[in-house]
């Protein structure tokens, strides 16, 4: 039934009797398939043509879970046995749309919940879209914590190439044989990277701060199931110490990498940030072999040099540092080695080269 609101007679209004979620990705699927379950049926909002549109149309080809299925299904129907531990994204799409069908939630797609306010008069929540209004007594927002794109400002002064967000990102085959800055070192920028060097492009990485880097796996099990597990029996702290005790044994000292860790652990930042920390599917060791480079400064925004003691003394293109290692003068002798041995190699290679073309017959 539709009845013209106050204020503007061009918007429809209709009480709905079930509860209006905005939002079907996963959150919002999950709950109306609840509701579903439980004998209510929720009117769901979509602003996109899909469910799971951030998983159909804002990620990269080679997406893959990076928890185990058993920690990504939603609830009353699992993953199909036949699905591997870690869904690629084509699997995880079409979990969630079987996922909507089997539970028959029929979203409203291409309606973008424009404004929602409760109406005391009314006794209910009042939810703008283009051209109508949905009134209802219960609303439940499940719109997503990485829905809004985030981009640095960039100038054509500096920088007149191609400036995408990894939301459209889609394949390293879109950049073969080209350099790529990847700003930012989360899972996403991990992973691209990763994808380019699988591609035959050149990533140079932007590292601005720290990062906890881990193993999707230890001894065979998923490190998140690993700290799942741990955590029922001892302390957050402690399980993050193991975690890092073995993520030092299997990946190595990732300060010396330009990927300084975090003061807090991994798990304990997850919980009081939400900032994830990178499980490693293989960029890591890109980074060791020189293939992702780094952002190239020496210093940190406080003057310090940005890679730990011994290894904080040279830059890129022959810049080097001496003397910024927190050791004193027995930091300084240990820079002043490192740096005269780094020169001095180059410049018996640039001289050998000078004399073997100067005697050269040609
Ligand atoms: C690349 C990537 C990989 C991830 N991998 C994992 C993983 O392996 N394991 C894990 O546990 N978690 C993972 N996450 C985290 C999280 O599980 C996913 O982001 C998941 O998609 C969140 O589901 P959601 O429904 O809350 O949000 P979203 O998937 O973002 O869905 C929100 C929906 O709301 C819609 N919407 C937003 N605003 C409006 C509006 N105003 N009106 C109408 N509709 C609107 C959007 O179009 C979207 O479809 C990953 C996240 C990302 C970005
Ligand atoms: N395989 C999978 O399952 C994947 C899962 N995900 C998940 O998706 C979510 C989003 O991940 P992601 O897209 O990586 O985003 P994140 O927010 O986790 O990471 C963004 C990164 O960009 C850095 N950054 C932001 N702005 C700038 C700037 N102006 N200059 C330099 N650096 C900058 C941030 O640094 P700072 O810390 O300083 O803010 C941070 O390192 C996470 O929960 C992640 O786990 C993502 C990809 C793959
Ligand atoms: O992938 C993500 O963004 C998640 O939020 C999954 C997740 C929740 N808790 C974690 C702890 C460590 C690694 C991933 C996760």
């Amino acid at each position: 039934m539709g009845y013209s609101a106050e204020g503007d007679p061009e918007l429809r209004r209709t009480w709905v009797s079930g509860p209006i979620v905005v939002g079907a990705g996963p959150s919002g699927v999950a709950v109306a398939a609840c509701l579903a379950d439980a004998g209510v049926s929720a009117t769901v909002l979509e602003k996109s043509d899909s469910v799971a549109s951030l998983w159909q149309h804002r990620t990269y080809d080679c997406l893959k879970l990076h928890l185990p299925k058993k920690f990504c299904e939603l609830p009353l129907m699992g993953f199909p046995n036949e699905f591997p531990k870690y869904p690629s994204k084509e699997q995880f799409v079409a979990y969630m749309e079987a996922y909507a069908a089997f539970f028959a939630i029929h979203p409203r797609f291409g309606t973008e919940v424009l404004n929602a306010e409760f109406d005391s008069a009314v006794g209910g929540w009042r939810v703008r879209t283009r051209g109508e209004e949905l009134v209802s007594r219960w609303l439940v927002v499940a719109t997503g914590e990485n829905v809004e794109p985030v981009m640095p400002e960039t100038s054509t002064a500096v920088f007149d190439g191609r400036v995408i967000h990894t939301r459209d990102y889609k394949s390293g085959a879109d950049f073969e044989g080209q350099k790529v800055l990847v700003v930012g070192c989360g899972n996403s920028g991990m992973e691209i990277s990763l994808d380019l060097c699988r591609h035959n492009a050149t990533p140079y990485m932007v590292v601005r701060n720290t990062v906890h880097v881990l193993p999707r796996e230890m001894f065979g099990l998923s490190t998140f199931g690993v700290a799942m597990f741990l955590q029922r029996w001892l302390p957050l702290r402690v399980v993050d110490r193991f975690l890092l005790a073995v993520a030092r044994q299997t990946l190595g000292d990732t300060d010396r990498l330009g990927l300084p860790r975090p003061k807090t652990g991994p798990i304990e930042l997850k919980n009081v940030t939400g900032k994830t920390p990178v499980l490693d599917v293989g960029a890591l060791a890109e980074i060791k072999s020189g293939n992702i480079k780094g952002g190239g400064c020496l210093f940190t925004k406080e003057g310090m040099a940005k890679a730990p003691f011994p290894d904080g003394w040279k830059g890129e293109n022959g810049l080097y540092c001496v003397g910024f290692t927190k050791r004193g003068l027995l930091g300084t002798s240990s820079d002043a080695l490192s740096i005269a041995r780094d020169i001095s190699l180059q410049w018996k290679e640039i001289r050998r080269s000078h004399n073997l073309y100067r005697n050269s017959p040609l």
